[in-house]
């Protein structure tokens, strides 16, 4: 391993990160060298990084992997990058995509590894997510918790079900303001995504994750009255008919209490009544 480009001097040769353009950038040597690390087991012939900044992981990830493509919004960030790196990219090994990560196109990478920009982090994860790659991302601890959260916590919601249908999601490390300059406003944490069929199957998938979407605006409510009370979210003609056909025990459930499998059965029961057969 070469030596790696030093966190602090990057950001006084590329210019200070301007926070309200998602800019926090990892300052913190053991947390940088230590990110490639949880993607070890990945395939890192293509590693994809979202939101480059001034190159601090981009540096670590070019040591760890065959060939990495770097997307980043910032214009000045963009021409600094290509200036920075111009050796690797002119030896194939570095690719600087210029643009917004929801809108570029997106290389055939094979897995990602990234610290994201924290206001396009749902987006950005339900972009990649269903592509299937294996990912080591970093969110705002709060939004890491909710997506590997299991039912029955507190954390438990529409974004557990919706993440954990693509993939196991567990949380890796958690990494304190102090490792950014400048530091967000709460604390962060890396994720590792490893992509697996679900065990279970869905009839529509569009349909399954609406209506998620759908329960968990009445958490608090029994499955029953969720059902009911969403008709006009989950676009059911007939939320009645649903309720008829679904099991006591499950309606007197709440929506945080039924797992990813017995929200997929119950989105499979509401398909079949709505679709005419009954379940
Ligand atoms: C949290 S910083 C990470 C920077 C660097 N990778 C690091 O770890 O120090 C997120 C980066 O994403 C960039 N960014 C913000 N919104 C973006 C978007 N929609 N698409 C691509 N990049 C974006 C920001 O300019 C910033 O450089």
């Amino acid at each position: 391993m070469t030596d790696s480009r030093d966190p602090d001097a990057l950001i006084r040769r590329a210019g200070r990160p301007d926070p309200s353009f998602d800019q926090h950038f990892l300052v913190d040597d053991r947390v940088l060298d230590r990110i490639p690390t949880f993607a070890e087991s990945f395939d890192r012939s293509h590693v994809l990084e979202v939101g480059a900044g001034t190159g601090a992981l981009t540096d670590r990830l070019l040591d760890a992997a065959d060939r990495v493509t770097a997307v980043e919004r910032d214009e000045g960030y963009a021409a600094f990058l290509r200036e920075e790196f111009a050796d690797e990219i002119a030896a194939g090994d570095l690719e600087i995509v210029e643009g917004d990560v929801l809108d570029v196109d997106l290389p055939d990478f094979t897995c990602s590894v990234s610290n994201l920009p924290y206001g396009v982090s749902s987006e950005t994860t339900f972009r990649l997510l269903p592509l299937g790659k294996p990912m080591v991302l970093m969110y705002q601890l709060e939004f890491a918790e909710r997506m590997a959260a299991e039912a029955g916590t507190s954390e438990y919601g529409r974004l557990s079900v919706a993440a954990q249908h693509y993939a196991d999601v567990e949380v890796v490390e958690t990494v304190p303001r102090e490792a950014f300059d400048p530091q967000p406003r709460v604390q962060s944490a890396l994720v590792r995504v490893t992509p697996r069929e679900p065990d279970y199957e869905v009839g529509d998938e569009a349909f399954f994750l609406d209506f998620v979407k759908a329960l968990f605006t009445q958490r608090r409510k029994t499955v029953r009255n969720a059902i009911r009370n969403t008709a006009h979210i989950s676009g059911l003609s007939d939320a009645d008919a649903v309720v008829a056909a679904v099991d006591e025990d499950v309606l007197r459930q709440r929506p945080g209490n039924l797992d990813p499998s017995a929200f997929a059965a119950l989105a499979n029961v509401a398909l079949g009544v709505e679709g005419g057969d009954g379940g």
